[in-house]
């Protein structure tokens, strides 16, 4: 048996890595007591990753150098195969080579990243690697997996098209890999948990047209930089276990990605991008433009139908950046074969300050802007079918049961579709409750306050955080400050078991009405909210 998960943690307490800037030789030497305490045979290799990973820290003091490991008395033949490598100066373990399937790691030419290797599934002894080295990356991922988003971009500059740039820069995406690599080491033992995840992600890939070959790309630069960030502590054992580790979670979204493609293809859609055309765009608020999307050459079929709450991927060239980005806009409409309709906020953006530049000013959302000052109406849009796993369709068994839908800003839109589609059902009691900041902000309000005049079933409640001179109360909302769901308790059809609940909106706001619904007696099983976060490191990294 390897070392436990409590044992490494045990070690990383004693040794704070990240502020180890001094390795001292006492910490060393409780080091080694612990592992011959430990005593395992796996765990030579464990301490070894531990205490090098440190010993990088200290030697680097800058977490996201670009620079390839240093290491002293790196080998010049593999310490798998012992081949020695002409024309390279070593083991890519210790040089920042790129890394191959494990037989001809030390050859940096047998490096197909194109290829998905036929990895075995996992053995008990690097399933036990894979959960004991776990913590080191969780507190050394971000600075490893932004190494790897920069390294893997300028080896691939055509995949800028695919990450969000801002994403990348705001180190939300190297977080969201760390964490979902940290997910995958700790539940190694039993994925079940992390199902529903996987197909988050998977629909997410095939809105983005993530095709099998790109696993080989991202394969090879994120083993490459778990190499060049830890060096010479990726034993071979620890490697291998990685790269099986890598391969065998990335054939499991593979699979479900071919799935999803053939799915959307069989209902009468198709994989990757469609042009469309801008049939029309209709002003919601200051903030919120809608763009009604027709396929650019008419089939004479209806286009491919959707579950409520699904998004849509568009993709367009951003001139400021030079290329291509693509983002997922819910589809605010019930779907009607005719047309697919996002609703899209002008975003003011985020600032990315760097190092060089510590105080830069805001920069404009880029799609978003894009979309409202640049696509109009007969524009041409890159469009990916429809997909997510947040949507709601009624349940055979209670059919009528109530639906509370409640949403905060541009959060509307996913839930304007599944109140557009469930309205009509007059024995379905529905509530829809929404926070803006003010009467300015706030898009929709007139055609679901006479969509409430003309259908019985629907109760509308509307939050103003900040509402301006002109907000009428009663008239244009109904309650001053953010939404509180005591005050509209008696909306919510709390004494029906079959109630649903969709959530939408920033997470904070999904997460504190989740609460709120906990600690009014409703079971979350009953409360849908789209996440998009793939787990989180633990804290204080
Ligand atoms: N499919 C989906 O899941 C979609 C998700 N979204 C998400 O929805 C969010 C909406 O953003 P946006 O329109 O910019 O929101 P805003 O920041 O403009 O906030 C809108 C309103 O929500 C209130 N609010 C914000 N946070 C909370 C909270 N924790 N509790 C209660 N009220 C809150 C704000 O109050 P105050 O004025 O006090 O800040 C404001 O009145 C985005 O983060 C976006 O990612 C959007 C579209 C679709």
């Amino acid at each position: 048996m390897g070392m436990s998960v409590v044992g490494i943690q045990l070690i990383l307490e004693s040794v704070p890595v990240s502020n180890t800037y001094s390795l001292t030789k006492q910490r060393t030497k409780q080091l080694r007591i612990l592992a011959t305490r430990a005593n395992s045979m796996d765990i030579k290799s464990t301490v070894a990753f531990v205490a090098a990973a440190a010993a990088w820290t200290m030697s680097s003091g800058n977490s996201s150098t670009d620079t390839t490991a240093k290491s002293t008395g790196a080998p010049t033949q593999c310490p798998v195969t012992g081949h020695k490598v002409e024309g390279s100066s070593g083991c890519p373990f210790s040089q920042g080579l790129p890394l191959p399937d494990p037989g001809h790691r030390c050859d940096p030419n047998s490096v197909d990243e194109f290829k998905i290797p036929d990895v075995p599934p996992l053995t008990d002894k690097q399933r036990e690697v894979i959960k004991a080295t776990a913590p080191v990356l969780a507190e050394h991922g971000v600075t490893i997996t932004t190494h790897f988003y920069k390294n893997m971009i300028r080896a691939h500059p055509e995949l800028r098209d695919v990450f969000s740039e801002t994403a990348q820069k705001l180190g939300h995406q190297p977080r969201a890999l760390a964490s979902a690599v940290y997910a995958y080491a700790v539940n190694i033992d039993d994925l079940t948990p992390l199902l529903p995840v996987v197909d988050r992600i998977a629909y997410k890939h095939t809105s983005l047209h993530i095709v099998a070959e790109q696993y080989g790309i991202v394969g090879k630069h994120l083993i490459q930089a778990i190499v060049d960030i830890l060096g010479d502590a990726v034993t071979p054992e620890i490697g291998d276990a990685w790269y099986n580790g890598y391969w065998n979670l990335a054939k499991i979204f593979i699979q479900r990605e071919r799935d999803i493609y053939s799915a959307a293809v069989q209902a009468g859609g198709w994989e990757g991008w469609r042009p469309f055309k801008v049939a029309k765009r209709v002003k919601e608020s200051d903030e919120i433009t809608s763009f009604y999307l027709k396929p650019a050459e008419d089939t004479g079929k209806p286009i491919p139908t959707y579950h409520p709450g699904q998004y849509l991927g568009v993709s367009l060239n951003i001139p400021a950046l030079g290329h291509k980005q693509a983002r997922q806009y819910s589809l605010s409409d019930a779907p009607n074969g005719e047309y697919y309709r996002i609703s899209v906020k002008r975003e003011d953006g985020v600032a990315i300050p760097t190092p060089e530049n510590p105080e830069v000013p805001n920069h404009p959302g880029w799609i978003s802007n894009v979309l409202h000052k640049d696509l109009h109406e007969g524009d041409l849009i890159d469009v990916a079918p429809p997909y997510g796993d947040f949507f709601y369709e009624p349940s055979t068994v209670t059919p009528n049961a109530p639906l509370v839908l409640l949403s905060a800003g541009v959060g509307q839109t996913a839930l304007l579709s599944i109140l557009k589609s469930q309205i009509d059902n007059a024995d379905k009691k529905i509530t829809y409750a929404t926070v803006a900041k003010n009467e300015k902000t706030h898009a929709f309000g007139n055609y679901i306050r006479d969509l409430e005049k003309s259908h019985k079933n629907l109760t509308f409640k509307v939050f103003y955080s900040s509402p301006g001179d002109k907000a009428v109360q009663g008239a244009h909302f109904d309650h001053h400050g953010r939404m509180n769901l005591e005050k509209i308790k008696d909306s919510l059809y709390l004494d029906d078991d079959a109630t649903e609940y969709f959530l939408c909106g920033p997470a904070a706001f999904m997460t504190d009405k989740l609460k709120e619904l906990s600690a009014l007696g409703v079971d979350e099983k009953r409360v849908h909210l789209e996440l998009f976060s793939a787990g989180e490191l633990p804290s204080g990294n």
